[in-house]
């Protein structure tokens, strides 16, 4: 099959190298012309294991392509495929001004039958609205179906996602659409879900609140055993166990940030309002994980008394390990935190320093290597678990801190591993760490 798609960002770029992967013929398509200027030299221009060796080599084999002009794209394509982003608006509504204009851009050049396929996160109703835009302007000797096919990929491990999914989801309004979505993806090998349009739109919304909902329940867990005494690391084990709970997503620590749990959990409590359902389980996943994110502040101002003039790493700044992403990550509201208090800042990320330097304040300092960054502070906070992390050098901390004192938001330890080390360490929700003592 012919195959656009529509945005080359972390979902756009990662269906389009997949889909020319299993043998579609594939043009992504982006409106910044710098990102597709890197593109078309097998350059990627985000952090994603497996994605550029992959991109490079179905460009070479000649499946892959890149354009800023959907236009041309039109002209011969079977499928367009919408991955553009919906941002969150001010009042947690899903922003879909970028896919109006996609939606514009299509009818205003749409040339023989197609199928318009929505991977981006949309409000419920939303794929019948673009598919009225659409129409609208299209000729009237022209059909196209629409197809909600939400995407569930995690950022650090998309590509291995795609191709291992635990399921794809097809809402359609027609079996013919559905069974050509079906077919489009078959080689993935991954079990399809056929549904209508409104509930595939739903069933995207209802899985990222629900994983939430998840990580915010074992992080009140955590605050309660932190003060009982307990470990929620082995407290989130044994509830595994039960198949019936699942062993998943039941990590204690600073919450969840990204692109798509922040946003997702605030348009569903938007859309809910929008039909008199006052989500108040939601409301409280939130509050929940807004709390959990500023957590590290507090922990660090009990430990230390005021944070006026302490020089304090950040270990990490992308808001999950594999990924440069900065969005909605912990980092910011840590960094922004201590600066408020007073302290220096010295941050430091295996690969999202870059980026971070663009969000973060410029008052934040940027270190090269864990080190570095270790280097006379009175104390380092873990917030994202990439395994340099998870395998820094104890000695290091001993050598360079000012007092060897950690702050592990992330339970990247046991507290077997840290006891004869020689540093102070807390995590979230287990005891803290002196020397060779659990303090209990
Ligand atoms: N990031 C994820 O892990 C993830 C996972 C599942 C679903 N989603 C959803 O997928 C959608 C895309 O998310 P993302 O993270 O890939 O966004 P992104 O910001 O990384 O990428 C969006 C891309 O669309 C481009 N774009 C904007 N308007 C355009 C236009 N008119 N024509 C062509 N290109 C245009 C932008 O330049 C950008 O490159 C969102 O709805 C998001 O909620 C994201
Ligand atoms: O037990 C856990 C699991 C995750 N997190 C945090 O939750 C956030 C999100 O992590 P993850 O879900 O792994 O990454 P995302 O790339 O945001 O993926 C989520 O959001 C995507 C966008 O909608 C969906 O496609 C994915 O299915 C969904 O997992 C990160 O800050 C994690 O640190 C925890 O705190 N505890």
């Amino acid at each position: 099959m012919n195959i656009t798609v529509v945005g080359a960002g972390y979902v756009g770029l990662v269906t389009g190298v997949s889909l020319a992967d299993i043998g579609h013929c594939v043009t992504c398509v982006d409106v910044n012309k710098d990102k597709i200027a890197k593109l078309k030299v097998g350059l990627s221009p985000i952090h994603e294991p497996g994605l550029e060796s992959l991109m490079q080599k179905n460009i070479d084999e000649n499946r892959l392509s890149f354009t800023s002009s959907l236009k041309e794209c039109l002209k011969d394509t079977d499928i367009v495929y919408i991955a553009v982003g919906t941002p969150q608006n001010k009042d947690g509504t899903a922003n879909l001004s970028f896919i109006e204009i996609v939606a514009e851009d299509i009818a205003l050049n749409i040339s023989k039958d197609i199928v318009i396929v929505t991977k981006s996160t949309v409000p419920v109703g939303t794929n019948e609205y673009i598919g009225g835009l659409i129409k609208a302007k299209t000729p009237k000797d022209i059909s196209f179906d629409i197809v909600s096919n939400p995407e569930f990929l995690r950022e650090g491990s998309a590509i291995s996602d795609t191709f291992n999914g635990d399921r794809i989801v097809i809402g359609a309004e027609n079996d013919k659409a559905a069974s050509i979505i079906e077919q489009v993806n078959k080689p993935f090998g991954v079990p399809i879900f056929k549904t209508d349009i409104r509930s595939a739109e739903m069933i995207k919304y209802a899985s990222n609140a629900f994983l939430a909902t998840k990580i915010s329940f074992i992080n009140e867990i955590s605050t309660i055993c932190e003060k009982l005494g307990a470990n929620v690391d082995d407290v989130a084990k044994g509830m595994g166990k039960d198949k019936r709970v699942g062993n998943q997503f039941l990590n204690a620590g600073i919450g969840y940030g990204g692109s798509c749990f922040p946003k997702d959990t605030n348009a569903l409590v938007q859309i809910a309002g929008g039909v008199e359902h006052d989500f108040n389980l939601l409301k409280a996943v939130i509050n929940v994980n807004n709390n959990q994110q500023a957590l590290l502040v507090d922990k660090a101002r009990q430990r230390l008394g005021s944070l006026e003039g302490k020089r304090i790493a950040l270990l990490g700044l992308a808001f999950k390990p594999n990924t440069d992403d900065m969005r909605e990550a912990a980092s910011i509201v840590i960094s922004t935190g201590l600066l408020q208090e007073g302290s220096e800042v010295i941050a430091y990320d295996p690969i999202a320093n870059e980026n971070a330097k663009h969000v973060l304040s410029n008052e934040v300092q940027f270190a090269n290597s864990i080190s570095e960054a270790l280097t006379e502070v009175n104390l380092a906070l873990i917030i994202t678990e990439w395994r340099e992390i998870i395998e820094m050098d104890f000695n290091n901390v001993r050598r360079l801190m000012i007092e060897p004192i950690i702050i592990d938001g992330r339970n990247c330890f046991s507290l077997d591993m840290v006891k004869d080390k020689g540093i102070e360490y807390h995590s979230v929700g287990r005891p803290a760490v002196i020397g060779e003592t659990v303090l209990i």
